[in-house]
């Protein structure tokens, strides 16, 4: 396509984008359907330029403010990922000379919050966790993409193999998950041999981190409360090695259809994904008291996917995150009652604010001293090389720039 109609499409792409009334991916999937035209190159010049958008959107609208016509394309013109000559032929010479003249603005100049790109909020949230000097380099991290991990599904494949196959892609073991795999560019997989016979499954290494908390047995009966579409499930069932009862619940039937395909690829036959209406759902209450572990992966603001997820920052609010927390208690101590005595809770999410993390534990174990807390580091140990250095107060605390996945959270408890 021409460089001039491919920037028009960026401009409106970015247009609707900008509206964050629906998640970032999906616009950019239905817009991509809506332009058939577009080959991958130009497909992929699009969303990177949408996302560049989106992580840096204080400091484009910012650069924005001064020059002339539409403020879409001037911010496609400033935060541009795809070739450079598109810019160079598909501009004129005014636009040109304008983006000249803001690329010489200094960046360090500007206000720190045009450095950080993050609303208020958020920073002031994070600011209260974290020394200076580490918010600088979480608000650093948290602007970069993410790479791509992989989960290999032991039940099928072994990690060494599957490095050695791979080895072209510049393939390296994840630093704490005996499962994982990272990839630095971002190959199609789904006509990966190795992908479609299940032998591998996109995951990130901190949601690998999560299951193996679980720790889930040969032979045991499992729950993953908020199963969605079945990330956690599938690496819980490959440690319980196909055996036992793994039930995957969700209110979103739509998740659970997303997980089918992958419980396919898998190879698992332990897997039962159950619909509910709610956390107190009656299939619910007939399981009381006789699982061994139960997950609960919250639904949460996703603030710990900011990498993969820019636009997450701008569509969550204070008041989405007040309303989530005793959502997530409630189911929290819903999931706590199909505990058998001795068996293990694990909660989770994959945000970055106390409020949904610390702050649910602690309310969790104000009101059920039934429950004793379990120091995440020595769950871990043995099967994490440096267990502490992803545990603070005896709970797990990823961080995208000292872990380099994303940021979770987790406690976990044994029914006494
Ligand atoms: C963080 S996502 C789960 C991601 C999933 N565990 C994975 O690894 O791919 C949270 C999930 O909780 C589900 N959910 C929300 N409210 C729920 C409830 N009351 N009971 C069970 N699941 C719920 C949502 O539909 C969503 O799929």
């Amino acid at each position: 396509m021409h460089p001039k109609p491919l920037l028009q499409l960026a401009a409106q792409l970015v247009q609707r984008v900008l509206k964050l009334d629906q998640p970032a991916d999906a616009l950019v999937s239905a817009f991509f359907r809506d332009h058939r035209e577009l080959g991958s190159r130009e497909r992929h010049a699009l969303a990177e330029t949408t996302y560049a958008l989106l992580r840096r959107r204080l400091l484009w609208q910012h650069l924005a403010q001064s020059g002339s016509g539409p403020m879409e394309r001037r911010l496609v013109l400033l935060a541009w990922a795809g070739e450079p000559r598109v810019l160079e032929a598909g501009t004129e010479v005014h636009e040109r000379d304008w983006l000249a003249a803001r690329r010489q603005i200094d960046l360090d100049s500007l206000a720190p919050k045009l450095r950080h790109n993050l609303p208020d909020w958020i920073a002031d949230a994070l600011h209260k966790q974290l020394p200076p000097e580490e918010f600088e380099r979480l608000a650093t991290s948290l602007l970069e993409g993410a790479p791509l991990d992989l989960r290999v599904n032991t039940l099928k494949a072994k990690r060494d193999a599957v490095l050695a196959e791979l080895q072209e892609f510049g393939v390296q073991p994840t630093p704490y998950s005996p499962w994982g795999i990272r990839l630095q560019g971002k190959p199609s997989l789904s006509q990966w041999p190795l992908f479609k016979d299940g032998s591998i499954e996109v995951q990130d290494e901190g949601s690998q981190l999560l299951a193996l908390l679980l720790d889930a047995k040969r032979g045991e009966m499992v729950a993953d409360f908020c199963a969605g579409a079945g990330g956690k499930t599938l690496a819980l069932g490959a440690a319980m090695r196909n055996t036992g009862r793994l039930y995957a619940f969700d209110i979103s039937g739509h998740r659970l259809d997303n997980l089918r395909p992958r419980l396919a690829r898998s190879g698992l036959s332990n897997v039962y994904p159950i619909q509910i209406a709610h956390e107190r759902d009656e299939r619910i209450k007939r399981l009381s008291g006789k699982l061994d572990r139960v997950l609960v992966d919250a639904p949460c603001s996703g603030l710990g996917t900011l990498r993969r997820n820019p636009d997450m920052k701008w569509r969550q609010s204070p008041q989405a995150v007040a309303e989530l927390v005793p959502r997530q208690l409630a189911i929290l101590q819903s999931a706590a009652r199909l505990l058998k005595p001795g068996g293990r809770l694990v909660y989770a999410t994959c945000s970055l604010l106390e409020a949904e993390n610390e702050g649910v534990a602690a309310a969790f174990e104000a009101q059920n001293p039934g429950f004793a807390k379990l120091d995440a580091a020595d769950l871990l140990a043995g099967q994490v090389p440096r267990a502490s250095e992803l545990v603070h107060n005896g709970q797990l605390r990823l961080w995208p720039h000292r872990h380099h996945c994303d940021g979770f959270f987790a406690a976990a408890w044994q029914r006494t």
